[in-house]
């Protein structure tokens, strides 16, 4: 009775407070997200010291949150958050008290906001001192030099770079703010954080889906090409050039090709339409596949190992593209442009890539993004879209709007 009538004097920003300050001082690893247009904030909470790492088997794994880098692992293994611990919140206000579960009540000690930020932070190990620094524009810019010369040369096809931007945490950073403008501001977008003890601190809002199934349905998409939404009617107003209709394209491309490896000829392809993300606009073309109809129940799997990464992150051919990246980018991508998403949770999985994100460590946050190059891009301009793909997350660092 007392603890219903204190959750009901809670507010959003309080609920959510105690949420992170419990996860943190549950000791083990845990994970929040909102899914594209949806009204829940679901949770998850792990209370094993050492954190899980798992096999790529989605439709054997337990019920959890899986978080996969963008290099490929030795063991192939991915971490993993078991959903020892789930449970959902309503995010539209509601006249009715938010029930908080019963465990949540022994870590009642609210965290304050520099609390919290000193949790993520002890826990996580040094960075060294050059990564302090992130990607000059001027490196920026010679990487896209390079990539076009390797396109011109007949090496690559396309191939997508990426940088980091470094920001000092705001004095006054506020992570409960933060993630509730994300929540706010993003409703098309997964957004996310998880806190990995040891490993690894994290929050973004992807637009990407990778895989996701949902009952006999497989989907994928094929997400490219990006220009700031501009004007009262933006999805209207957007005209897309010749560069940016092949760069998605040939991200369909590589899709069905993955279909094809499988021999897999009955799938669906909508699109591609303009689609809206944050502040920008994407290409998008969404394919689904029955996987009753096909006699393909573990077609989840099997193409997480095939789409990984897709041309719209690393490029194409993916093993010269990756290798390119591999050579000159000049910094590990850790957990972006990876995979994370809830496994088999209430029967869905939906695995989403790790774009918009930014990760916190020492006293730094680092954001990270990538842009398609193709022959035809101009290297101050893709610099720009990474400005803007940083933004995304850093502007609700820097400045949470609620
Ligand atoms: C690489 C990123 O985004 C990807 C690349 C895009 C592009 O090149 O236009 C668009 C959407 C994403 O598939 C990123 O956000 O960092």
């Amino acid at each position: 009775m007392i603890e219903s009538l204190e959750a009901k004097s809670l507010s959003q920003y309080e609920t959510l407070q105690r949420i992170l300050s419990a996860g943190f001082q549950f000791g083990g690893s845990f994970a929040l997200w909102r899914k594209p247009h949806s009204s829940e904030l679901e949770l998850t909470f792990d209370d094993q010291k050492e954190v899980r790492r798992v096999d790529l088997n989605l439709e054997e794994s337990k019920a959890g949150f899986i978080i996969h880098p963008f290099e490929d692992q030795e063991d192939q293994k991915a971490f993993f958050i078991e959903a020892k611990e789930y449970f959902k919140i309503p995010l539209e206000q509601k006249d009715e008290p938010i029930q908080l579960p019963d465990w949540m009540h022994q870590f009642s000690q609210t965290l304050d906001k520099k609390e919290i930020v000193q949790a993520f932070n002890l826990e996580n190990p040094q960075t060294s001192s050059s990564e302090h620094d992130g990607t000059s524009k001027s490196n920026f810019l010679d990487l896209v030099e390079k990539s076009i010369s390797a396109i011109q040369e007949g090496y690559l096809e396309k191939v997508v770079p990426a940088r980091t931007k470094i920001l000092p945490i705001p004095e006054d950073f506020d992570l409960a703010k933060s993630l509730l403008s994300l929540l706010k501001s993003y409703p098309n977008s997964f957004v996310n954080f998880f806190h990995l003890p040891g490993i690894g601190t994290w929050m973004g809002a992807s637009p990407e889906i990778l895989i996701e199934t949902k009952e006999d349905w497989f989907y994928t998409m094929s997400l490219a090409g990006t220009q700031a939404a501009k004007g009262e009617n933006p999805l209207k107003a957007a005209a897309w050039t010749q560069k940016e209709i092949e760069e998605q394209a040939l991200v369909s491309r590589y899709i069905v090709d993955c279909f094809k490896k499988i021999r897999l000829r009955e799938y669906e392809e909508h699109g591609p339409k303009t689609v809206l993300a944050g502040n920008l606009l994407h290409l998008r073309s969404d394919f689904r596949v029955n996987m009753k109809e096909t006699n393909f129940p573990q077609l989840g799997s099997v193409m997480l190992q095939l789409l990984h990464p897709t041309s719209a992150v690393c490029g194409m051919p993916r093993k010269e593209a990756h290798d390119f990246l591999k050579n000159y980018e000049g910094f590990d991508r850790k957990f972006f442009a990876g995979f994370i998403g809830p496994v088999n949770i209430e029967k869905k999985t939906s695995i989403f890539v790790n774009l918009r994100t930014a990760s916190f460590s020492d006293q730094f946050i680092t954001l990270y993004a990538g842009a398609g190059v193709t022959e035809d891009s101009d290297p101050e301009k893709e610099w720009e879209e990474t400005e803007l793909k940083c933004n995304i997350i850093g502007k609700f660092i820097q400045k949470p709007q609620l």
